[in-house]
C-alpha cells in the first residue's frame, strides 16, 4: 500500500500541474485561430505562458485545485478501504506540500478542514473489472466551472432558442445555451461533458464521466457524433471567446453520451469544464501498485516554450497601457475606459465571498480608502520561519461578489477590484456612481500572476481558511484589463449580448 499511495501522490502532483497532451494541443489550435493582436490572443499567450510555467515550478496551473474525483478500477478482491485510505494520505500530503489548495469546506460553518479531507472529499468511485491491474484517474474540476453546469429537463422553453422539446434538435437547443450562458465565467474556452438520459443524478454522472473521453477520439454513435461536430463548429460562432472578451474559439470539446431514461423523463445534463482542464489516469501493477503507464500523454506533448510564447505577444493589441499605484484617487479611475490594460504596483488585498459577506455589517481590518480588492482565493505555504509564499494566485469569478460589491466598494472607498468573467448591472451602477472600475484578469493562470506577487505584507482573517482570508500583497507588473468602467461600459454585457444574438440565429430546427 505505500507503493499504492505514492502511486496516488504523483497522480495527484501531476493532475494538478501539467495539463494533458490532447488538451494542450485543444489550447494550440485555439491559438492558431485567434487573430493576432487581440485581447483574446493575449489571453491565450498568458494562458499558455501559464502552463509552461506550472510545468516548471510542478506548481497548480489554476489556484483551484478542484474537486479530487476518483475513478478507479480494479480487479475482483481487491482492498478499496485499503486503498481509500492510502489515496487519503496522498491528498493530506499534496495539500501540505502546495499542490492541491484546501478546498474541503463545512458547508454550514463554513470551517476548511485544511487537508482536503472532510464528508464526502474527496470523491472516489470503485468499479470491478476482470482485468489484473488497476487503472486510477482523476480529475480536478474547479468551483467556478462547475458553477456553470447545467441540467435541462425537457421540454423546456429556452432564451433566446424557444421551444426545446423531447428529440435531438431540443438536445441541440439545450447544448447550445448551456455554452452561451457560461459566458466567460467557468473560464472559456472550455470542454463541455454532456448526459442524455438516465434520472437527474446519473444524467449529471454521465456528463461528467464524458470528460474522461480524449477530446480528440470519434463518437462510435453516428447520431451523438453528428450533434458533437454540430455543437463544436456552432458553438464556436457565438463570440465568446477567450474569458468572454469576444473571440473565434469558445468551445475546445464536445463530448455527449445517453443513457436510457424513464418514460416520463428526458434530461439534457451539460458538465462544463474550464481550459484547465486537469485530468490524468495511471493504470498501476495491481499486486505492488507501481504506476506502469500514463494515459492522456500520448501524442505530441506541446510545451509552449518562452520564444512561441513571446512571438504571439509580440503583436499587440492597440490599447491604452495605464500603470497604477494604490491608493488610487477618483480621478485616475475615472479616465479608465473599457479595453485599457492596468499595470498594478504595489499594494493588492485579497477579498472574496467570506470576506464580502463579513464586510457587509463588520469594519475592515485595514484601511481600504484607494486601495484595491482581489477576488482571489491563493495556494499559501508557510514556511519554518513562518513566513507565507504564494504558490498560486490567479482570479475567482467576481459575480458571486455581486449582491454586495458595489455596497463594499463605497462603504470603504475601494476603488478597483480585480477578478474574472465580469459583473452585473448593480456593480456597474455602482462603479458609475462611485467612480470605481472593474478590472479583468486571466482566470486559470495562477502561475503567472503568483509570479507578479513579490511579497506577502500579512493576512487577516485567516479564521476563514486559506482561500477566504484577506492576503496583503505586494506586486508588481500585475496585468489587467478594464472591461467595466465608471462611465457605465461593460465588455461582459456587451459580449453577452452580441453572443445572445448569435445564439437566437440557431433557432431553426436542424436535427
Ligand atoms: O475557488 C476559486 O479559486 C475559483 C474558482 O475556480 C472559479 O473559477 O471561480
Ligand atoms: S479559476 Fe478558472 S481555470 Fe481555475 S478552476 Fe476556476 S474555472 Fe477553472
Amino acid at each position: 500500500m505505500e507503493i499504492f499511495k505514492e502511486s496516488m501522490y504523483k497522480l495527484v502532483v501531476e493532475t494538478s500541474t501539467n495539463l494533458p497532451n490532447d488538451v494542450r494541443r485543444a489550447i494550440q489550435a485555439a491559438k492558431q485561430k485567434e487573430n493576432a493582436g487581440t485581447t483574446a490572443a493575449l489571453s491565450l499567450a498568458t494562458i499558455t505562458k501559464n502552463i509552461s510555467m506550472a510545468d516548471e515550478n510542478v506548481s497548480p496551473i489554476c489556484q483551484d485545485t478542484g474537486m479530487p474525483t476518483f475513478k478507479i478500477k480494479v480487479p475482483v478482491g481487491a482492498n478499496q478501504i485499503e486503498m481509500k485510505k492510502a489515496i487519503y494520505e496522498a491528498i493530506e500530503e499534496a495539500t501540505k506540500n502546495g499542490k492541491l489548495r484546501p478546498n474541503s469546506v463545512d458547508s454550514i460553518t463554513g470551517e476548511n478542514s485544511g487537508n482536503n479531507l472532510g464528508p464526502g472529499t474527496p470523491i472516489i468511485y470503485f468499479e470491478q473489472w476482470e482485468k489484473d491491474e488497476i487503472e486510477a484517474r482523476l480529475v480536478l474540476k474547479g468551483g467556478g466551472c462547475e458553477n456553470k453546469n447545467m441540467q435541462y429537463s425537457l421540454p423546456a422553453e429556452l432564451d433566446g432558442l424557444g421551444k426545446a422539446g423531447r428529440d435531438l434538435d431540443g438536445i441541440r437547443k439545450c447544448i447550445l445555451h448551456s455554452v452561451y450562458q457560461a459566458q466567460g465565467q467557468g473560464c472559456s474556452a472550455g470542454f463541455i461533458g454532456v448526459g442524455i438520459g438516465g434520472d437527474r443524478i446519473s444524467s449529471a454522472s454521465l456528463a461528467k464521466e464524458q470528460l474522461f473521453r480524449s477530446s480528440e477520439d470519434v463518437n462510435p454513435d453516428e447520431t451523438l457524433r453528428k450533434l458533437e461536430d454540430y455543437v463544436m463548429e456552432h458553438a464556436n460562432n457565438l463570440g465568446i471567446g477567450t474569458m468572454g472578451f469576444g473571440g473565434e474559439a469558445t468551445l475546445l470539446g464536445c463530448k455527449i453520451g445517453k443513457s436510457n431514461r424513464l418514460p416520463a423523463s428526458f434530461f439534457v445534463s451539460v458538465a462544463y469544464n474550464c481550459w484547465a482542464f486537469r485530468r490524468l489516469g495511471v493504470t498501476l501493477d495491481a499486486t505492488t501498485g507501481e504506476i506502469k503507464e500514463w494515459q492522456y500523454k500520448d501524442g505530441e506533448e506541446i510545451k509552449f516554450i518562452e520564444e512561441e510564447v513571446a512571438a504571439a505577444t509580440e503583436e499587440k493589441p492597440k490599447t491604452r497601457e495605464v500603470v497604477l499605484e494604490a491608493p488610487i484617487t477618483e480621478e485616475q479611475i475615472r479616465e479608465l475606459k473599457v479595453g485599457d490594460v492596468v499595470i498594478i504596483n504595489g499594494d493588492l488585498h485579497t477579498g472574496r465571498d467570506a470576506i464580502h459577506h463579513h464586510l457587509m455589517d463588520h469594519d475592515a481590518p485595514i484601511d481600504l480608502n484607494g486601495q484595491i480588492i482581489y477576488h482571489c482565493g491563493p495556494v499559501m505555504l508557510k514556511d519554518e520561519a513562518g513566513e507565507w509564499h504564494v504558490k498560486a494566485a490567479g482570479p475567482t469569478t467576481s459575480i458571486r461578489e455581486e449582491p454586495y460589491q458595489g455596497d463594499v466598494m463605497k462603504k470603504f472607498g475601494i476603488r478597483a477590484v480585480i477578478g474574472k468573467g465580469g459583473m452585473g448591472p448593480k456593480t456597474l451602477k455602482a462603479l458609475g456612481e462611485h467612480g470605481g472600475v472593474y478590472l479583468n484578469a486571466i482566470g486559470g493562470a495562477a502561475q503567472y500572476y503568483a509570479d507578479c506577487i513579490k511579497k506577502v505584507d500579512g493576512v487577516d482573517l485567516l479564521e476563514f481558511g486559506v482561500p477566504e482570508a484577506m492576503w496583503h500583497l505586494k506586486v508588481e507588473g500585475f496585468a489587467a484589463i478594464v472591461t467595466m468602467d465608471s462611465h457605465g461600459n461593460s465588455l461582459h454585457a456587451e459580449v453577452d449580448k452580441t453572443s445572445f444574438e448569435k445564439l437566437s440565429e440557431l433557432k431553426e430546427k436542424v436535427f
